[in-house]
């Protein structure tokens, strides 16, 4: 039986209370291990390492020093693919073809593109004049922030928390990492490959267990943590705000979502098509970015729905060394049962079942597994559970629109803002209608193209602060400015 230890201060050690909890593959629902759950004492010893490591070797390298490692880390992951993509894919149940194109190349790309970033950050001056006439110089200085909490969820274990650790690191930081409950085989692995790397003991800490009354609750009240780095449901975040209001500590908050899809009648079907299945199927939907609302001009309507209903219907469901398979389970038969919920919802409030809404037959030795079938309604009013709340599973929901003002205003409706997708040929219209998205990132004819340079983060209750390239900066450090009298 695999046992998953924290990692503190350089070593892997156990809870001094003992106590652990299970580990749940998604496929079977069979236990891959168990797992130590931290209490406040192992939080506390997190996050004394992380402050000590400041003041040590880290503290004093130059920012070359730093960027060598973080591509040594980066290196690191790449020569230990295939652990993490058994890793990754055991704790979430993912196919393996979609772990190895997404999860584990950006564990390592989140190392690098800041490694590189934090090289090259210009800094600002200012001359100016004073009465006596001979001037001052004002000049910018970026420190690190400290000691990071950072909190991540289970959808995209290892690209979320690297997400967050690359550029902590990168700016100088040391972090508390307080991976989710469901996931927490990589962030300990991400262990192993950093002290190989050569990255000093006490800059990355890694404590396991739940939310609230445990390690994410202790680490989020430590007085002594300087920011939190936080991506999960909206709740959460307003829980951790709260928490981290006591002391007046920084939150970076990548939230939930409700994303709307809009397709007008002049778009490139296929493109359309090919888009919206991944947006609204990929990681079995549950990836914060996708499409639960899909927006249709009316004249495609029913083209759209008869292909959409194809193409989930050609899914492949199946285990993560299924080569074939492109679709798995949800993360947990709790998870399940909340996506099982809106699915009955949705056949109360009326809607028409285009396909699915249910649980798929699965051979003997997978019906242990949080299976359920993508799905897509139409019918529903505008003021449905289904069609406000985030569900987070393999879902969508179609309506047809006839005004490009009635697609905008459709979109806008929910006090949710993290993402969107526009498909449209006509140029003006794409910018036009981006331009009017109340949301923190708008692709379009294109869905989860990602450069790691540009702002990534929610508009209204979808998160606070954008990461991402120079804008990771902002959080990560603190921007001094010294006035020099000449
Ligand atoms: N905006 C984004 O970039 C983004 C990305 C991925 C997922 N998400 C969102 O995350 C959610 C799914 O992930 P989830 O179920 O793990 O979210 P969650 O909020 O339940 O948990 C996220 C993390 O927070 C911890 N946590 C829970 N309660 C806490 C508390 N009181 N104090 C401190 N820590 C606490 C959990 O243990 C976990 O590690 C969805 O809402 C999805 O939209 C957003
Ligand atoms: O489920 C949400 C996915 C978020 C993705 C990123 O944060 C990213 O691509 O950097």
């Amino acid at each position: 039986m695999k046992e998953i230890k924290h990692f503190i201060n350089g070593a892997f050690v156990d809870s001094a209370s003992g106590r652990t909890f299970e580990d749940i593959n998604p496929v079977n629902g069979q236990v891959i291990g168990r797992v130590h759950e931290a209490g406040r004492a192992e939080v506390d010893a997190a996050v004394r390492a992380a402050r000590a490591a400041l003041k040590g070797p880290w503290g004093k390298m130059t920012v070359a020093e730093r960027a060598e490692i973080l591509h040594r880390v980066a290196d690191g992951v790449t020569a230990r693919f295939d652990e993490f993509l058994e890793a990754e894919c055991l704790d979430t149940g993912k196919p393996k073809s979609l772990a190895s194109h997404i999860d584990i190349p950006r564990g390592a790309a989140n190392f690098k593109v800041f490694a590189d970033l934090i090289k090259n950050v210009p800094t600002e001056a200012f001359e100016m004049a004073t009465p006596d006439g001979a001037g001052a110089l004002n000049y910018g200085v970026r420190r690190p922030k400290g000691v990071i909490g950072v909190i991540s969820p289970w959808n995209l274990p290892l690209l979320l928390m690297t997400w967050k650790v690359g550029p902590a690191l990168a700016c100088g930081n040391c972090v508390v990492v307080k991976p989710s409950e469901e996931t927490p085989l990589t962030a300990t692995l991400l262990g192993e490959v950093m002290q190989a790397a050569g990255v000093p003991a006490g800059v990355y800490n890694v404590v396991h267990g739940f939310g609230g009354d445990s390690a994410g609750a202790f680490l989020t009240e430590h007085p002594d943590v300087d920011a939190y780095t936080f991506t999960g449901e909206t709740g959460t975040g307003e829980t951790i705000m709260r928490a981290a209001a006591k002391g007046v500590r920084q939150v970076s908050l990548e939230l939930g979502g409700k994303n709307a899809g809009i397709v007008f009648a002049d778009c490139d079907l296929d493109k359309a098509i090919e888009g919206t299945l991944r947006s609204a199927f990929a990681n079995c939907g549950q990836v914060c970015l996708g499409t639960e609302r899909v927006y249709v001009e009316r004249p495609i309507f029913d083209a759209f729905v008869a292909r959409l209903k194809a193409g989930a219907e050609a899914l492949k469901i199946g285990e993560p060394n299924d080569p074939e398979a492109n679709f798995g389970p949800l993360i947990s038969h709790k998870h399940r049962e909340k996506v099982l919920s809106y699915y009955q919802q949705a056949v109360d409030d009326g809607a028409t079942v285009v396909t699915g809404g249910g649980v798929p037959e699965m051979p003997a030795h997978l019906a242990g597994g949080a299976w359920v079938q993508p799905t897509i309604w139409t019918g529903l009013t505008d003021d449905s559970a289904v069609v406000t709340e985030e569900i987070f599973g393999p879902c969508c929901h179609i309506r047809p629109f006839d005004t490009e003002a009635e697609a905008i205003e459709l979109a806008n409706s929910l006090p949710y803002g993290l993402a969107s997708a526009i498909w449209t040929e006509n140029a003006s219209r794409a910018h036009r209608v981006a331009g009017q998205i109340e949301a923190g990132i708008v692709w379009v004819n294109s869905w989860f193209l990602r450069d790691l340079r540009t702002a990534f983060g929610g508009a209204k209750q979808s998160g606070i602060g954008r990461e991402g390239g120079v804008h990771s900066l902002e959080f990560y450090t603190e921007l001094k400015n010294i006035c020099v009298k000449l």
